[in-house]
Order: C-alpha cells, then sequence, then structure tokens
C-alpha cells in the first residue's frame, strides 16, 4: 500500500456507497442494517429517491432477520457531490455501470478524493480490478468486491485484486466483509467473471442456446432448475451434491462411473481432460468438504434442507400419490 490502511475492518463506521441502482442501494440498505453510516452519491437526479425508495422496501425484511445494534435507516445521507460522499469515509463500494472506461475514469475520481489508506472496492461482475484500476494514482488499495443481488440478502462476495492492487488491502477488504457480516472468497487468480459468475454464465449460455435451437422453452429452463438441481444446491454446491451421486463411494465413484460422460455432447462447453490430476483434487476437495461428515450424514444433511427449502417455498405436498 501507497499509505497504510486506516481503520481497522473492525472499527469501520462510515461506508461510501458510490452509484446507487439496483447494487448500490442494495449494498447501502446492507451497511444501514449491520449499523454503519452510509453516504450515498449517483449522478442522476432521481438517486436519492430511488435509494430511499429501495432502502424502506428492503426494510421490513432487514428488521424481521434481524438488525445490529444502533442500526437505522436514518443513518443514510445522500451527497450532492462525489467528493462529499467519500470525504469521511472508512470504506468505498463503486456500483456505477458495467462500463471499463466509466470504471476506469470513476475509480481514478474516488482514488483522488478518498482520505489515503481507505480501500475503494468495485462491485463489477467481471471486469478484472488490473484493467480498471489503469488510471488510478494509488491502485494499490483497489479491490474487486464482487455482491450478489440483493446485496442485502445474499451473503456472497467475491474479492479479488489487481496486478497494482497490494496483497493487504485485499486481506482488509475480505475481513471488512466478513465484519460486515458477508461470506467472502478471496481469490488469488483474478479470472474474468470471477467464481459464480463463470458458473451462472455457463448454465446460462447453455440455456440460451437450447432456447435458441428449440430444445427446451423458457419455462423449461426454469423448471429444470427451481425443481430440480436448483434445490439442492441451496443446500450444497455442485460438488458435494455430485459427490452423492456416488453413493456410498463419494466422488471417487461418480467420477469412475461419470467421467466418460464428459466426453459425450452434453454441453457446448469443452469439458478439461478429467487427468489424474483433476480426479484427485476434485476426491480430495470434497473429503475436505465434507469435514468429517459421512456420506449417510451428508444424504441427511441435504435431505432435510431440500425439505427446508421446498417447505419454505410453498412446495410441500403437491400431487396426488396413491390412493
Ligand atoms: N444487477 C445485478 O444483478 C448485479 C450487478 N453488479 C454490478 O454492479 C454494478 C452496478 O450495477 P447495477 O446496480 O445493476 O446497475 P444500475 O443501472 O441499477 O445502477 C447503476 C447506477 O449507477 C449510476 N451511475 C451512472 N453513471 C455513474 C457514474 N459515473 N458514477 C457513479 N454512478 C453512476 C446510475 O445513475 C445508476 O443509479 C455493475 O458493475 C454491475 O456489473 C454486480 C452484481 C449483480
Ligand atoms: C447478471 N449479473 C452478471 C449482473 C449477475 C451478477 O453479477 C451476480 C448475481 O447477482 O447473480
Amino acid at each position: 500500500m501507497t499509505s497504510p490502511l486506516m481503520a481497522s475492518p473492525e472499527n469501520v463506521r462510515r461506508v461510501a456507497c458510490v452509484g446507487a441502482g439496483v447494487i448500490g442501494g442494495g449494498w447501502a440498505a446492507h451497511f444501514l442494517a449491520r449499523g454503519y453510516d452510509v453516504t450515498a452519491w449517483d449522478p442522476a437526479p432521481d438517486a436519492g429517491q430511488r435509494l430511499r425508495r429501495l432502502v424502506d422496501a428492503a426494510w421490513p425484511t432487514l428488521t424481521s432477520l434481524g438488525l445490529a445494534e444502533g442500526a437505522s435507516a436514518d443513518r443514510l445521507t445522500v451527497t450532492g457531490a462525489l467528493e462529499e460522499a467519500v470525504a469521511e469515509a472508512e470504506f468505498v463500494q463503486e456500483s456505477a455501470p458495467e462500463k471499463l472506461d466509466l470504471k476506469r475514469d470513476l475509480l481514478a475520481r474516488l482514488d483522488a478524493a478518498t482520505p489515503q489508506g481507505v480501500v475503494i472496492a468495485s462491485s463489477t461482475s467481471g471486469y478484472p480490478m488490473t484493467d480498471m484500476q489503469t488510471k488510478a494514482a494509488d491502485p494499490s488499495r483497489l479491490v474487486v468486491g464482487h455482491p450478489f443481488n440483493p446485496p442485502y440478502l445474499i451473503p456472497l462476495v467475491e474479492v479479488a485484486g489487481g496486478e497494482s492492487t497490494d496483497q493487504a488491502a485485499v486481506a482488509w477488504a475480505s475481513r471488512f466483509y466478513e465484519v460486515a457480516g458477508k461470506s467472502v472468497i478471496t481469490m488469488d487468480n483474478e479470472v474474468p467473471g470471477f467464481i459464480a459468475n463463470r458458473l451462472q454464465e455457463a448454465l446460462w449460455r447453455e440455456a440460451l442456446h437450447m432456447v435458441a435451437n428449440g430444445d427446451a422453452t423458457v419455462r423449461d429452463i426454469d423448471l429444470s432448475i427451481t425443481e430440480g438441481p436448483g434445490l439442492r444446491w441451496a443446500v450444497m454446491g455442485p460438488m458435494l451434491t455430485f459427490a452423492l451421486a456416488g453413493g456410498e463411494g463419494g466422488m471417487a465413484h461418480m467420477l469412475d462411473h461419470f467421467g466418460p460422460s464428459l466426453k459425450s455432447p452434453w454441453t457446448r462447453l469443452e469439458a478439461p481432460e478429467l487427468d489424474a490430476a483433476l480426479y484427485d483434487a476434485v476426491v480430495a476437495g470434497c473429503d475436505e468438504a465434507a469435514d468429517g461428515r459421512s456420506i449417510a450424514e451428508l444424504v441427511a444433511e441435504r435431505d432435510r434442507g431440500v425439505v427446508e427449502v421446498l417447505r419454505a417455498t410453498g412446495r410441500l405436498g403437491r400431487g396426488e400419490g396413491s390412493r
């Protein structure tokens, strides 16, 4: 870092949200609910009203989930100038439109206006920070903090630095998001789209291909997920879910059994070679994720979770069954 990091992640009191649309507004609601003071700036003339509407609409949900001590929607200040929004900020979350030139200019402007030693994060859905930090005088404090919509409900944030980012800023941001109640993946490799969007995008592109090709309707696509794998994914990730497809043999048996399907034309994406290194990494990763739980325990856990998801979404007890 060009300057030492200012506040410790645990001591941050004031956050600036720059860009206050769907995501910036969602971030503002999240930070307010977690008890922070929030200053926001957005160039749109109606942005202040939109932002307050979004926060007011989210507040009953956030209240039902439990607010941090002292949390209040009244601790939101909408400023008339970007410089004012960040002047006293101890963390800045940028959520402006996904346009590379705009992000480059805005991050440079934020860097110039934000007190030294304060970390600035971008909500970008996919630009590597290396591509966005090119115009900033101090790129060392710029990180990606990629949220999921709505940021006040979906826990995940993916954190990654660029080539000119100081690793201390990446670590600081990861810790700050954790303190602020998020679930964090800190990435070592700066891959475009990060992790979750690459996975979503693979599914999304295949879905578009299937619709374009007449293989499936839009309804088929949605149903295939909400009535199928999506239920399990709310409980367990795709790796551990497939480990259970291997029965008592877990992921190793699943790979032995279905590994050859990687050569089948099941997707337009090219499959990687299932060589020994990939095989071992996937099996070992599943063992680690199981964390001592047996396959039988994992199956029971998955089943309980899926029942809860079905119950929560009003989808239990359908059908007639045998009479
Ligand atoms: N919508 C989504 O599901 C997700 C979006 N993101 C990312 O969040 C960022 C914002 O996206 P959304 O909130 O969806 O867009 P949005 O269109 O809802 O909001 C963008 C806001 O930025 C404001 N703005 C325009 N020019 C600006 C500037 N120069 N400086 C500051 N603010 C400016 C606009 O007035 C608008 O209120 C993007 O980088 C996007 O990729 C990340 C995760 C999910
Ligand atoms: C559609 N999107 C690429 C903007 C989605 C995201 O970036 C994350 C999300 O909320 O799914």
